[in-house]
């Protein structure tokens, strides 16, 4: 993991336009496997934090249209300093999402798409059972992800049962198995931050994708072995485990 290893030494900065729902676990992942995390909601503040930040996560789970141009200005100047830019489309499938994710994306371009297999299908011009931030159809294909790759030319990561991974050619999986995940509210934005801390840490983006996929993946099967076959306790373990997984590189170095 030379990646996570590489984020114990540099502690990169990660800039978050969070949903408000789940910005204390998001803050919990990045700093748990050793990034420095930083919220912020202020369009005035947002040239200065991307100066000294190294990737950005732009969730639209909460945003309104006052927000908009706060999200368009974060991601444009990160784009212009060359820093990375995650985006993760809460529920783009709704038409007032669908409305904003479309002027975003004209305005940004992204390094990275984390979604559920309905909303990159969404990227893809296609359709995948779905209600409201939850796919219902559990689409282990990677068509849409490759189109969708295609379309935007972000490396897409498409999580579910199976984590899809690409960059519109290669397209690579992780296959891991935990029991409370799809239960648990704002799994997916952790995904999403952690992907940004890699990023982070890497200028290859599909690799830099796949390893916090699978670290966020591998953390979710040792966590299922820890929690007591109810969910309340899964998220937490799931942090513990990072958190581990990080610790081991601090004393491998
Ligand atoms: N059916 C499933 N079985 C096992 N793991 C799953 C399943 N569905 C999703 N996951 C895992 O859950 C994590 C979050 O992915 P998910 O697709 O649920 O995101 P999401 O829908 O955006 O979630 P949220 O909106 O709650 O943040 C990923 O690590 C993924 O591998
Ligand atoms: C439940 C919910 N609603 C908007 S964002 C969010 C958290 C999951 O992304
Ligand atoms: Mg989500």
């Amino acid at each position: 993991m030379v990646i996570l290893k590489k984020i114990q030494e540099e502690h990169p900065l990660v800039l978050n336009l969070a949903n408000s729902v789940t910005q204390q676990y998001v803050a919990n992942v990045i700093s748990y496997i050793g990034g420095s995390p930083l919220m912020t909601t202020a369009i005035e503040d947002v040239e200065e934090l991307l100066s000294i930040s190294n990737s950005l996560v732009l969730n639209t789970g909460t945003i309104n249209e006052k927000e908009l141009p706060l999200f368009i200005e974060a991601g444009r100047k990160a784009n212009e300093l060359g820093k990375p830019v995650v985006l993760d489309p809460v529920a783009v499938m709704l038409p007032y999402r669908a409305s904003v994710i479309s002027r975003l994306i004209k305005e940004v371009k992204f390094t990275v798409i984390r979604g559920n297999a309905a909303e990159i299908a969404w990227f893809a011009q296609s359709k995948i059972a779905s209600k409201g931030i939850d796919a219902i159809e559990d689409n282990t294909n990677s068509k849409n992800a490759i189109i969708a790759s295609q379309i935007t030319g972000a490396v897409i990561v498409q999580s579910g049962q199976v984590d899809i991974i690409t960059d519109g050619k290669s397209v690579l999986t992780v296959d891991t198995h935990s029991s409370f995940f799809k239960v648990n509210v704002g799994a997916g934005d952790m995904l999403s931050a952690t992907i940004a801390t890699f990023l982070a840490a890497t200028t290859n983006s599909l690799q830099g994708a796949y390893e916090a996929t699978i670290l966020f993946g591998k953390a979710g099967e040792r966590a299922s072995q820890l929690v007591n076959n109810l969910p309340g306790d899964f998220i937490p373990k799931v942090l513990d485990v990072l958190y581990q997984f990080a610790q081991e590189q601090v004393r491998e170095n």
